[in-house]
């Protein structure tokens, strides 16, 4: 996917490579964001909310993610020439320090969602072979490893046939999401999902939570499955039609959008939810084989197998160019833009994936799992959405960019709605976004010395401010780690 939405990984696949009609489109859209989430949906909401608090949490998240879908489809026609997508936005709007924040961010959680991926992928396996339990022991790291570093050869060749394998695993990873949506409405049992529709009777973590907490909970893993969702606009130079693009965003998100729903709802009426919240992940897994038997589960974690390798694969390619990009423009350590002869983006690709190798090493030290691990990783892209989000709303307020008479009415609405979602994730993201703060600490030393590198002024006077914020953020969170109030695994 990454090949072809986010900004070419060369200029040459664009001009060799046919036009896309709005089939290949919807395609791209569900291919880049069904990666691995959408598998463990079951457990993840069941261990945090009742079925009356997930259907709020899905109005809410449709609302949002419509509207910032519709931001970076006017953004992307607005302004063609900020290649970089999501970050290029926060920056042309706020600023090189917000501009480097967001594509740090954005950096961090591609990577960063690789490590949880990794741990999917070998939670996945253990249908087959045992040995690898939860996708975070010894074995599992090690294949992890060996899974990491064959990507790396692959990308470090070049891959120009990703994006065909994308479009391939993006039909298998639907037939398998629907034949399981077949088979779990027609076991559903109307008096389990009704039982305690509002979660009076639940207990999470020793306590009874409020609706509202329920809700808020519920936001990081539908903001997690959406992720991907920015890169449809980016491919706007390669679409037959320019009109295709904003139908095949909201055809996607819809039906992205109806697929989540009726995996994550349905489950509900065939286990209780303290069964659902003690499902191992890939959990969509537990669920099918409750209703069909053993074979369930292993039709489910063949499922994840082919569509999380796809995800891997795309969003390395991502994870490695998003630094290229952004040293090209000068805002990353220029050494990030170094190529090798067949045009991948080695040393980029190099760090990401020792920094990937890094932390599935930390994974296994901390024990961290799957969710824990994605949970930062949605924290982590929350400011360069938000940011973005914010720029299109700066846009259509000022109608820089409009043209003479056109009204911006919508686009203020628009912007007003996704911007107040942003910062709402931000705030129902609680204790992983406190813990994002510290990945965006180093990012602030990085910058400083590429500001003095470039001889340029540090930073202005309310980036000042800013990062006195942070400072202050990342301090405190520290110090929650550090008394134990805040857990990583
Ligand atoms: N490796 C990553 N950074 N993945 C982010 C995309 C997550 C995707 N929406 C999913 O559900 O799997």
């Amino acid at each position: 996917m990454a090949d072809v939405t986010h900004g070419d990984v060369s200029a040459t696949s664009a001009t060799t490579e046919k036009k896309l009609g709005l089939s290949a489109l919807v395609a791209l859209v569900i291919g880049s964001m069904i990666g691995g989430g959408v598998f463990s949906l079951p457990q993840n909401f069941g261990s945090v909310a009742s079925p009356g608090a997930l259907l709020i949490g899905w109005v809410i998240t449709g609302v949002g993610m419509l509207c910032l879908a519709f931001i970076y489809q006017n953004l992307s026609s607005r302004c063609p020439e900020l290649e970089g997508g999501v970050y290029s936005y926060a920056r042309a709007g706020f600023g090189d320090f917000i501009g480097f924040q967001s594509a740090w961010g954005y950096w961090f959680s591609a990577w960063l969602g690789n490590v949880s991926y990794a741990v999917l992928l070998f939670s996945a396996m253990s249908f087959f072979i045992p040995v690898f339990g939860e996708g975070n022991n010894l074995p599992s790291i090690i294949g992890a490893s060996v899974v990491l570093w064959l990507v790396h050869a692959l990308v470090l060749r070049g891959v120009r046939e990703a994006a065909y394998i994308n479009t391939i695993l993006t039909v298998v990873k639907v037939v398998i999401l629907l034949v399981f949506i077949v088979a779990v409405l027609i076991a559903f049992k109307i008096g389990v999902f009704t039982a305690d529709f509002w979660g009076r009777m639940m207990i999470v973590n020793g306590q009874e939570p409020a609706l509202f907490d329920q809700v808020k909970n519920t936001m990081l893993v539908t903001t997690w499955v959406f992720i991907g969702i920015e890169g449809a606009t980016v491919v706007s130079a390669r679409a037959a039609n320019r009109s295709d693009i904003g139908k095949a965003t909201v055809i996607g998100l819809l039906g992205a959008l109806a697929i989540y729903v009726l995996v994550s709802v349905l489950s509900m009426g065939i286990l209780d939810q303290a069964s659902l919240a003690g499902l191992k992940n890939p959990s969509m897994a537990g669920v099918l084989e409750n209703v069909v038997g053993p074979w369930g589960a292993k039709f489910v974690a063949g499922g994840v197998i082919l569509s999380v390798a796809g995800a891997l694969l795309a969003w390395t390619l991502f994870a490695a160019e998003l630094p290229r990009v952004a040293a090209n423009d000068g805002i990353f350590p220029k050494v990030f833009a170094k190529e090798n002869a067949r045009h991948s983006p080695s040393f980029s690709l190099w760090i990401t994936n020792g920094l990937i190798q890094l932390f599935l090493i930390l994974t296994l030290f901390y024990e961290a799992g799957y969710q824990a691990l994605f949970s930062i990783a949605t924290a982590a892209i929350l400011p360069p959405y938000l940011f973005s989000a914010a720029y299109g709303l700066k846009l259509a307020w000022t109608g820089e960019r409009y043209a003479d008479g056109e009204s911006r009415t919508g686009g203020i609405v628009l912007g007003v709605i996704a911007t107040v979602y942003g910062f709402w994730l931000c705030y129902a993201a609680g204790d992983s976004m406190l813990l994002s703060s510290l990945l965006f600490t180093p990012g602030l030393a990085v910058f400083l010395w590429q500001k003095k590198q470039q001889g340029q002024r540090l930073l202005k006077g309310y980036e000042w401010a800013i990062v006195v914020a942070l400072l202050l953020v990342a301090a405190w969170t520290l110090k929650l780690v550090l008394a134990g109030a805040i857990q990583i695994a």
